[in-house]
């Protein structure tokens, strides 16, 4: 089985993905470490040095050789990469991979990130609370139809990483 998590920055696909991982047994990977491995460097200085666009070709890249791989894993993917070109089409056409939208409120998202907003070349540029939170509202209501397009939905709004988990394990059971 592969499990690929999708969802919105800070809704926690790499923080759950990694305890699932070890809970299920199976190889965890993360699709932007996978990305920063290939291009030889970090996430923030693709989007500054060779711009966004060139980003998300990349993403559709790596996501489509990883999916396409006869191993069974857990990815987490990056808050943007189901929301472009055939990324989720081609996420749910497999029949070998569990879809998974970890489903996080504006309220917990904006406290998750704004203390992290400067390691998402999105947010960085965001100077206080207020803008933070105007910017996650209008972004997450145009990525929600993508997020939403998973197998399953898990809400993942609480402090509890293990919680989660458990509900992941009991949708996929
Ligand atoms: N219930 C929870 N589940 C996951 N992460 C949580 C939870 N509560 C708090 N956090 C914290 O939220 C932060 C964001 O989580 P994480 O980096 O896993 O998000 P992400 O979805 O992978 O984001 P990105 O799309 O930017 O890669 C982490 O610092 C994590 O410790
Ligand atoms: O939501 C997004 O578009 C992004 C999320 C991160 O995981 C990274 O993939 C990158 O910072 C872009
Ligand atoms: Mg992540």
């Amino acid at each position: 089985m592969k499990i690929v998590l999708v969802g919105y920055m800070g809704s926690g696909k790499s923080s759950v993905g990694k305890k699932l991982s070890k809970v299920l047994k199976l190889p965890f990977k993360d699709l932007d470490s996978e990305i920063e491995k290939i291009e030889e460097i970090s996430i923030s200085k693709i989007f500054s040095e060779k711009g966004e666009i060139y980003f998300r070709k990349v993403e559709n890249r790596v996501l489509k050789k990883l999916l396409s791989e006869s191993k069974h894993f857990i990815l987490a993917t990056g808050g943007g990469t189901p929301c472009y070109g055939d990324s989720m089409e081609f996420i749910t056409a497999h029949k070998d991979v569990v879809s998974i939208y970890l489903k996080t409120s504006l309220e917990v998202l904006v406290t998750r990130l704004k203390s992290e907003k400067n390691q998402r070349p999105l947010l960085a540029h965001l100077n206080n609370e207020e803008e933070i939170e105007d910017f996650i509202r209008k972004h997450l209501f145009e990525r929600a139809f993508y997020y939403n397009q998973a197998n399953v939905v898990v809400e993942n709004s609480s402090e509890d990483i293990a919680e989660t988990v458990e509900k992941v394990i009991l949708k996929l059971l």
